[in-house]
């Protein structure tokens, strides 16, 4: 006889109890510990709002594979109604016929075209230098660096080049100057406003903040663990000898590399909880009865570090994927901070592409230093509570010129 997932109520004590609390304390953590005691799916009631949590790949599977036209629609806000006009974006969008257009145009016009891939190349390649000079400014001067707000310059102006055509100049908080710029794009927002499709939060919001920290999560990751440093510092100057600038088409012979994004995304996927969803009818999962209208949840990051699935899962090691067929494309349930199914992350490749450029010319042409005094035990992994996996305290390190 199919049933309700039990209810859980949370108390200090409960949340106290969690096994991660004390190296990373966030909903995320929390709900993860919860769903090691009380399974991999969980109804919880967020004030009126029946939430359920599904936190193995398993029940992710069965939720973005089997069931998919179920679990695809997004819960109505009124932030992301007044930031998307309405939502006229595409993430915030009800499921339906305006997101299935918007879906259809974008993957033809942007994220699959090749007038797009060209013009993604360029804008990346301009803001990639001004990266790797600052660096080099930096190491002449010895100085340390913020990694994490040099890399979200780095995202940022990569995507704000591709989507409003210039450099961005001036404040994002000047509401006038910013009505202008949409108004005369001549970037992505300007093809697309004949379709009367809102873009802006789709490639700034998803696709910088993402970017900038799973590389900065990668880096930290390398400095805390030397040998992995060296083995893909190795790798890339092995075999890009004589270049100064990795190409993106470079970067395919970069296995070592490879690994290590998706051992970084495993274990700090960007969207921890993903954009919450909302089931958009009455439906089962595990056998359970789930009403139409309740939020979801997928803890992409307890499926990371799911025991069942990865061995000393809390241990970086891109090796493991060595002989491994598992990728993060949709396709494997253990792995997937893209997310899977109908709603999966469009921008997937846009968004691994500014990754691998900007760590592969970063370990190519500097070596890094931590700052005087520090040891790499002293490097944080402490995560910050909110929407995307930020690193609580920065990553300070010191550029050394190697070419
Ligand atoms: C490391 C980089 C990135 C990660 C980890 C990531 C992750 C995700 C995840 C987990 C989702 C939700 C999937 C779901 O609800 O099932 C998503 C949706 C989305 N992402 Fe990304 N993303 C990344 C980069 C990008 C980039 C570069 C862009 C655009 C240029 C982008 C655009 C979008 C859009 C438009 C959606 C909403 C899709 C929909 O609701 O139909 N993402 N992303």
């Amino acid at each position: 006889m199919s049933h309700e997932p039990e209810i859980r109520f949370l108390s200090d004590s409960t949340i106290l109890d969690c096994e991660w609390s004390k190296k990373y304390f966030t909903l995320t953590t929390i709900l993860a510990s919860l769903a090691k005691k009380h399974g991999p799916v969980m109804l919880l009631h967020i004030g009126h709002v029946p939430t359920i949590v599904i936190s193995s790949a398993k029940a992710a599977k069965e939720a973005l594979k089997t069931r998919d036209p179920d679990f695809c629609g997004r819960p109505p806000k009124f932030c992301a109604a007044r930031l998307t006009y309405g939502y006229s974006d595409m993430g915030f969008a009800p499921y339906g016929e305006y997101w299935r257009q918007m879906r259809k145009i974008t993957s033809l016009e942007l994220y699959g075209s090749r007038r797009m891939q060209s013009f993604l190349a360029a804008s990346r390649i301009d803001e990639l230098d001004t990266l790797l000079k600052s660096f080099a400014s930096s190491a002449a001067k010895g100085e340390a660096v913020d990694l994490g707000e040099k890399l979200f310059a780095f995202s940022s102006g990569t995507m704000f080049k591709i989507t409003y055509g210039t450099s961005f100049k001036g404040s994002m908080t000047d509401d006038k100057g910013f009505e202008k710029l949409i108004n005369e794009a001549e970037g992505l927002l300007g093809a697309f406003a004949s379709a009367d499709y809102f873009g802006y939060p789709d490639l700034i919001l998803a696709g910088v903040d993402t970017s900038a920290l799973t590389t900065n999560w990668a880096m930290t990751e390398l400095m805390s663990n030397p040998s992995a440093m060296k083995k893909a510092q190795d790798e890339i100057r092995h075999s890009m000898a004589g270049k100064t600038q990795i190409s993106k088409q470079d970067i395919e012979s970069l296995k070592y590399l490879k690994m290590v994004l998706k051992e970084t995304l495993r274990l700090h996927p960007p969207a921890p909880l993903m954009p919450p969803k909302v089931t958009t009818a009455d439906t089962q999962i595990f056998g359970y009865d789930i009403k139409a209208g309740t939020r979801v949840y997928m803890n992409v990051w307890a499926i990371g570090r799911d025991p069942e699935t990865w061995e000393d899962p809390e241990k970086f090691f891109p090796e493991r994927f060595e002989e491994s067929p598992i990728d993060y494309r949709g396709q494997h349930f253990e792995l997937i901070p893209f997310g899977s199914g109908r709603r999966m992350c469009p921008g997937y490749t846009m968004g691994l592409a500014t990754i691998e450029l900007a760590l592969a010319n970063m370990l190519h042409r500097f070596d890094w230093k931590l700052p005087e005094g520090m040891r790499k035990e002293d490097i944080s992994v402490e995560e910050g509570a909110g929407l995307t996996t930020y690193k609580k305290l920065p990553l300070r390190l010191v550029p050394v010129v190697k070419c």
